[in-house]
């Protein structure tokens, strides 16, 4: 079975519903805009690269089922949906970045309502091609990048939350170079964090690291630092990226913070796998970057099917659990920012850049 978030055919998409995820596999229909925003923000589906692609394709289905009297009409209609879809969420650049560059495709292409239309299509159905060839390409450049530092002996891995066919329109960013190593003989394990409060890792990560038959262990967060400790054939740390700022500091998944201090620590390379539409060169540093907080409920309670007598999996009832005292407090910010002089490497689909001797990331280069 192949791993596919996102279903699309000519203008029909579907979403796997990543919150009934690993024991159900449920497709839910996405049939316009406000159907894309309501599940990018309940995180029934996630990840930077899979939100901006449901976004596009949401309203290539919305496009398909609407009549306009002119150009000017369809151009105003693109762009404030663009603009409502990019506040489902907002820590991604991915997704503000690709409504950027269709509307001004849309406001720059000439001819009727129905040319300019087919001119959006055309421009999101190539996102969900594109997403992958650089998923491809990242793995590529993510494993020549550590038999050229790590030599070519079998190594093990660590990386957090899902970056993997999930988050993505297939084969992963992080995750992606994982699937690289390992295609490539030279993965000895690889251990996944649970990533709560999502548990993208538990749920996600460890469903597709099962699905690919790669050897795996899940650990929980906290677990990260003697993991690292007991476990000296863990020679890299790879995470995937929401937001890399012009500097390299990278908005991730929270948790990633941790582990770039870490990894440090430990001697181990910590390396961000993005495409290059994950790097916003219009934020000069990390500071710049808007980090999404998600409701309290998220954190104090836990979703997915009861245990049978025998201790078996009971996918016939799905319980919501409260795990903490009543009446505490949370703080639940969703993502942190691992600093650039704690990343080793940014590896992309057009190759990896590394800090020069005055411990600068070049990213200009890349565009
Ligand atoms: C290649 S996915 C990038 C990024 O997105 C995830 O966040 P979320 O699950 O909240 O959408 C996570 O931070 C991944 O590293």
């Amino acid at each position: 079975m192949v791993l596919e978030a996102i279903k699309y055919r000519p203008h029909s998409l579907e979403i796997l519903d990543q919150l009934r995820l690993p024991h159900e596999s449920v497709y839910v229909s996405i049939k316009n805009s406000t159907d894309a925003f309501n599940a990018i923000k309940s995180m029934t589906v996630r990840g930077a690269p899979a939100i901006a692609i449901v976004a596009a394709l949401s309203l290539v289905v919305e496009l398909a089922n609407t009549e306009f009297k002119s150009s000017d009409e369809v151009r105003r209609y693109i762009s404030e949906k663009l603009e409502y879809l990019v506040a489902s969420r907002p820590t991604a650049v991915n997704l503000s970045d690709a409504a950027r560059k269709l509307a001004k495709l849309v406001i720059e292409t000439e001819g009727d309502a129905a040319t300019i239309v087919g001119a959006y299509i055309a421009a999101a159905e190539k996102m969900l091609v594109d997403d992958v060839s650089d998923n491809v390409n990242i793995g590529k450049n993510g494993l020549e990048w550590a038999k050229a530092k790590l030599g070519l002996d079998k190594f093990s891995i660590l990386t957090i939350c899902n970056t993997g066919s999930l988050a993505t329109a297939g084969y992963g960013t992080a995750l992606g170079i994982i699937r690289s190593i390992h295609g490539d003989g030279l993965l000895s394990h690889a251990y996944a964090l649970e990533t709560r409060p999502y548990n993208q890792g538990s749920r996600l990560t460890a469903y597709e690291l099962v699905h690919d038959s790669i050897p795996a262990t899940l650990i929980t967060d906290s677990m990260a630092s003697v993991l690292l400790k007991s476990h000296p054939e863990i020679k890299m740390i790879v995470v995937g990226a929401d937001r890399v700022a012009r500097n390299g500091d990278t908005a991730n998944k929270i948790g990633t913070y941790q582990l770039s201090i870490i990894a440090k620590y430990h001697g181990v390379k910590f390396v961000v796998a993005a495409p290059t539409t994950s790097i916003d060169m219009q934020t000069l540093t990390g500071n710049g970057i808007a980090i999404e907080q998600r409701k309290p409920e998220e954190l104090v309670t836990v979703r997915g099917p009861v245990l049978d007598k025998d201790g078996n999996v009971d996918k016939s009832e799905v319980k919501t659990v409260h795990i903490a005292a009543p009446g505490i407090g949370v703080w639940n910010p969703s993502f942190d920012v691992a600093p650039a002089a704690l990343i080793d490497a940014i590896i992309t689909e057009k190759g990896v850049a590394e800090k020069d001797q005055s411990g600068e990331f070049q990213l200009e280069r890349f565009f």
